[in-house]
């Protein structure tokens, strides 16, 4: 790969402050917006929008104190066309490291109605509010807002007006998410042929999501020489929200074979940033986001997991720890197939030979039709169940009586190969009545050589996991269960101990001749 020169550079400009904090609902406090200027700073965003100061007391207080704070970044604030919101705004980004005033004026027919101006007029007035703006500070961005549908002439006109007067980005924005990419890559490709002065600032693109085509926009305006994108973490901003911050780096960075761009973004704090942009805004990111959406490292469907499975690059294009995941997620659901089955169950611990794979897999079929997803603790009790169904006894019924008075007993009932036994046992204790009951019920000469107990969750109703191991002629097997009630966990992982031996006597039984 070539290093990149400066044409290769694109900077990054983030506004989830100004424009994203614009969406409804989105307020974020004071407290947050330095937290995300600081994220935004720390993962390499080049300039961060940072509030519009004149708005209010707390927005001026937020782009100060960002500003203060700032590290590499370059710290701006946003400005109407005129000397109170200017110098306001100057006030607020001043302490920064690299500061820059962002002014800018709608200059559509229907937008030059807002303020009533004259095309003279609103030229005369750009010219004087970015010459202000530029006295104050040597980096200075224009935006004609409405870019993309005013009149080109015009749009030349003042753009050179702009220039002439100090600017030193040019922004062009799609403030109603109007375009198209062909158009907007023939709006800036014609704005840098026509404009006397246009090679001597900074080109920038500013797409809303109106029609879905933000990230679709500003790329096709990168290509024919936009060299800054304007953006949001999660594309959250004004009504359907701004080009989305991490679909663009990610495009120029897995697509960077068709566009040889270059941004400072170290994507691996994408995940993070989106995540915490989604809690401090209020504003969920939908399952099916590109690059941070829930879905978007998830496969379900038996033939991407297996195809996964096999080669990660069969179904993604990039790799989830490039955007902060620490791996992609196979969860089980409906459309699963058995290879996936089998690796989650291998990660659980459960080597299956095939016809247990098959087994468990009509089971796990028949519990995915009921429900969305199939967990962990799913796949546990299911391997519970099945091993039991092969199980030659079966604790039916226990009853202990207990307490000062000895000696202590047990009432049992075992299915032993289909058919109920009773018997009532005394003993040491009412595991000892119980176990001793089991004998009485299924003579055995195993040894028991461990009791063991200890409880899964805490409180007097916890789960109690019994494990008991014994031996029989060298033979060492073990059992275990869980129940809120400790004797009946012990009868049942004493039971499991000997289902195991029986199949253990089986399987070292010498072969008839
Ligand atoms: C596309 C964009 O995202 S633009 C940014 C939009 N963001 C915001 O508006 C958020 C912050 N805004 C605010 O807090 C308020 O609107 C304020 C403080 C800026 C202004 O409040 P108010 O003085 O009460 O005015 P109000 O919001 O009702 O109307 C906007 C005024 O700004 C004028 N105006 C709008 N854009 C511009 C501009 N670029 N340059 C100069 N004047 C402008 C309008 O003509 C109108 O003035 P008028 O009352 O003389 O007709
Ligand atoms: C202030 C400008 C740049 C804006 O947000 C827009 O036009 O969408
Ligand atoms: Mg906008």
């Amino acid at each position: 790969m070539t290093m990149p020169t400066e044409q290769d550079r694109v900077l990054i400009f983030d506004t989830t402050l100004r424009d994203g904090e614009q969406s409804p609902g989105a307020t974020m406090t004071h407290e947050e917006k330095l937290e995300i200027a600081e994220l935004l700073d720390d993962m390499g965003v080049d300039i961060i929008e940072a509030g519009f100061p004149i708005a209010s007391e707390g927005d001026f207080a937020a782009v100060s104190e960002i500003a203060m704070r700032s590290k590499e970044a370059v710290i701006c604030g946003l400005a109407r066309a005129n000397v109170k919101d200017i110098d306001r705004c100057w006030e607020a980004v001043k302490r920064a490291g690299k500061p820059r005033i962002h002014t800018f004026i709608g200059t559509s027919p229907l937008h030059r109605q807002i303020p009533n101006l004259s095309m003279d007029q609103m030229a005369d007035l750009i010219h004087d509010t970015v010459t202000h703006a530029r006295n104050l500070c040597d980096n200075v961005q224009w935006s004609p807002m409405d870019a993309t549908r005013t009149e080109h002439d015009y749009l030349c006109r003042v753009v050179e007006i702009a220039i002439k007067a100090g600017a030193t980005t040019i922004n062009i924005p799609d403030t109603v998410g109007y375009t198209a990419p062909r158009e907007s890559a023939d709006l800036i490709r014609m704005l840098i042929e026509r404009v006397p002065g246009a090679d001597e600032v900074v080109f920038a693109t500013h797409c809303h999501n109106d029609l879905g085509m933000a990230t679709a926009n500003a790329l096709a305006a990168v290509e024919a020489g936009a060299r800054q994108v304007e953006s949001t973490i999660n594309g959250l901003g004004e009504r359907a929200g701004n080009t989305a911050l991490e679909e663009v780096v990610m495009a120029l960075k897995v697509r960077n074979d068709i566009m040889p761009y270059q941004t400072g973004v170290d994507t691996s704090k994408i995940m993070n940033i989106s995540r915490r942009v989604a809690q401090v805004s209020g504003f969920p990111v939908q399952f099916n986001k590109a690059i941070v959406g829930k879905n978007a490292f998830a496969h379900e469907s038996g033939i991407h997991q297996d195809g996964m499975l096999k080669n990660p690059q069969n179904f993604e294009i990039m790799r989830p720890e490039d955007v902060g995941l620490a791996a992609s997620s196979l969860p089980l659901g409906k459309h699963s197939g058995r290879a996936a089955l089998k690796a989650k169950m291998t990660a659980l611990g459960y080597d299956l030979a095939d016809n247990q794979l098959a087994d468990i897999f009509v089971r796990f079929k028949e519990l995915a039709d009921r429900k969305k997803e199939v967990f962990d603790e799913d796949l546990i009790a299911l391997m519970g169940a099945a091993s039991e169904a092969h199980d030659r006894l079966k604790v039916k019924f226990l009853r202990v009586i207990c307490g000062t008075e000895a000696p202590q007993s047990a009432d049992l009932t075992l299915t032993i190969d289909g058919v109920d036994q009773q018997v009532t046992a005394t003993g040491d204790g009412p595991v000892d009545a119980t176990f001793n009951a089991v004998k009485v019920l299924f003579p055995h000469t195993a040894r028991l050589n461990l009791y063991q107990v200890h409880a899964v969750t805490g409180g007097t109703d916890a789960q109690a996991t019994v494990t008991v191991r014994m031996e029989e002629d060298g033979k060492i097997v073990t059992g275990q269960s869980s129940d809120t009630d400790t004797v009946v966990a012990s009868a049942k992982a004493y039971v499991n101990a000997l289902n195991n031996l029986i199949v253990r006597r089986e399987k070292t039984k010498p072969e008839a001749i």
